[in-house]
């Protein structure tokens, strides 16, 4: 299988994805996004690996995010921050990502390349349950009339 590449992919087409992975994605992925998903595929076994999204989804996501202009995003399931940091690394320099995990220890171990990346001022990480934090964020948000 291609570096980079899952059966998560949303092309479905072995040799158009190949052509598209070997002369766009790849060449086109940030650094430390790529230090990000080795990291990840040494410490993790291949089906944990897999959590974070493949090369060309996360390039989609960047497209949308700059579509969009979005500057405020919150991100549900961190796991070693490989879309937190294609969201952060997208968005403005004043734009911010909350990213919520239970799993603290693993995104810490990508915490290094959204440092590297120079992205940790746009990252607000939160660890625990997102169900319950989430009801923490509206409640926190609507007493103080806070924007988040
Ligand atoms: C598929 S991974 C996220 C991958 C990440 N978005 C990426 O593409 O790089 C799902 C993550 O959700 C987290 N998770 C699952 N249920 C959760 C919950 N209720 N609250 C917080 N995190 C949760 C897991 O710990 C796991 O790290």
């Amino acid at each position: 299988m291609e570096e980079g590449s899952t059966n998560k992919n949303i092309l479905k087409s072995p040799v158009l994805l190949k052509y598209i992975f070997d002369t766009s994605s790849l060449p086109k992925e940030h650094e430390q996004l790529k230090q990000l998903r080795e990291a990840t595929g040494q410490k993790y076994d291949r089906v944990k690996s897999l959590m974070n999204v493949p090369v060309d989804e996360a390039q989609f996501i960047t497209i949308l995010l700059k579509i969009m202009n979005a500057k405020k995003t919150l991100e549900i399931g961190v796991f070693t921050g490989y879309s937190l940091l294609a969201t952060a690394l997208a968005l403005p320099p004043e734009g911010k990502v909350i990213g919520i995990d239970m799993d603290r220890e693993a995104y810490e171990t990508g915490l290094p390349f959204i440092q590297k990346a120079g992205m940790e001022h746009k990252v607000n990480f939160m660890s625990g349950d997102a169900l319950l934090l989430l009801n923490d964020l509206i409640h926190v948000s609507l007493f103080y009339k806070l924007e988040i």
